[in-house]
């Protein structure tokens, strides 16, 4: 019934920042009689629409939800006072509420009604799902996951620049995936000038991030798919008085640019903070990626590792320097996993957390 929860909140995937993503069931006499899940912020949570599906049948009945009911008066009422009124018996949680507004008061007023709570259920794969929401509310930023491809022999393209395509098409669509789930995706402007990328999720119903190219002189090309904003958004950070023309050649294109006092991970992190995002998504190259990293803006790495070989002493690697002379400096990465993809391979883990 937990999977069945996931499996429901992933419906809205990318479409919930702030708020997480919660699936909720209920089940009666063995059979489930309501299911829900939370669409976006400001709409109702995915415990009322279980709630709503189920109506009476919701009486003595156990409901299960990946996340802890709220408690609390945010954009939409308390989800605990909306569950004791129904009569349930039984709420079955996936993890506790890091949001300070809950932090397990949920928990205490559905037992306090006299309802029986289970805490912690499939909670592995509840605090996978809304890494990107407990980050947020834990640091006040959003989550960085750093993504990028790259030969067998750590190249991220050929010494020219020329980099299509370095991973197999399966590896690319669970990109397009990958971009689905995130508020936003940034590049710099390097990658905009060789790459020229969409940074889109090619998928029919799916969302898509915000597009973001950080870019301190705005020496940036004046035709890009970047700039092609009828469908998807871009936004470009710069610093104070960068290129001011420019600006105004974007700012005609529909692309928004905000001039930040200084361009760094840290600052543009802060502001997408600032517009509510939970999961942001790394595509740059190895110099903004090693600033980010550099910042703690980056906490998870997929590095996708296709079996070719380009060579090339002056072919530019994922991530650039990081100022470490010795071995045991590495940033050795946690919790890691890797599958195939086809012909290549994903290695995912966790950067170490900054103390
Ligand atoms: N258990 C649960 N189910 C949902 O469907 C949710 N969206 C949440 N969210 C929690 O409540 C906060 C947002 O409240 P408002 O939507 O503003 O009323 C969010 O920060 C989570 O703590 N929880
Ligand atoms: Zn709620």
């Amino acid at each position: 019934m937990m999977q069945r929860c996931l499996q429901l909140a992933r419906r809205a995937l990318g479409r919930t920042a702030p708020n997480p993503l919660v699936g909720s069931v209920i089940v009666q006499a063995g059979e489930v009689v309501g299911e829900g899940f939370h669409p976006g912020a400001g709409q109702p949570h995915a415990e009322v629409f279980a709630l709503q599906d189920a109506g009476d049948r919701a009486f003595g009945a156990t409901v299960y939800v990946n996340l802890e009911p709220c408690n609390h008066y945010g954009r939409t009422p308390p989800c605990s006072e909306a569950l004791v009124a129904a009569g349930v018996a039984k709420v079955v949680v996936g993890m506790v509420d890091p949001n300070p507004l809950v932090a397990g008061g949920g928990i205490m007023r559905l037992r306090n009604a006299g309802i029986e709570v289970v805490v912690g259920v499939e909670e592995d794969d509840c605090r996978q799902l809304n890494e990107g929401f407990v980050h947020r509310i834990l640091y006040q930023r959003p989550f960085g996951i750093l993504k990028y491809a790259m030969t067998l022999d750590g190249k991220i393209a050929t010494s020219s620049g020329h980099s299509a395509w370095i991973s197999n098409q399966s590896a690319r669509n669970l990109v397009h995936q990958l971009r689905a789930a995130c508020d936003a995706v940034i590049v710099g402007g390097n990658t905009v000038r060789k790459d020229n990328p969409r940074l889109t999720s090619r998928q029919a119903e799916a969302h898509n991030p915000l597009r973001v190219v950080m870019s301190r002189t705005l020496d940036l090309p004046t035709e890009a798919y970047l700039w092609q904003t009828t469908e998807f958004p871009t936004l470009v950070l710069t610093q104070k008085g960068a290129n001011l023309d420019f600006q105004q050649l974007l700012w005609q294109k529909n692309v928004e640019v905000i001039e930040l006092p200084s361009l760094t991970p840290t600052r543009a992190m802060a502001h997408l903070y600032e517009r509510g995002f939970s999961s942001v998504l790394w595509e740059c190259g190895g110099t903004l990626a090693a600033q980010a990293i550099a910042e703690g803006m980056v906490q998870k790495i997929l590095a996708f590792i296709a079996p070719k070989i380009v060579g090339g002493s002056n072919a530019p690697s994922p991530i650039g320097d990081l100022g470490l002379t010795n071995m045991t400096q590495a940033l050795a990465l946690e919790r890691v996993r890797w599958q195939t993809i086809d012909s290549d391979c994903l290695v995912e883990g966790y950067l170490p957390q900054k103390k």
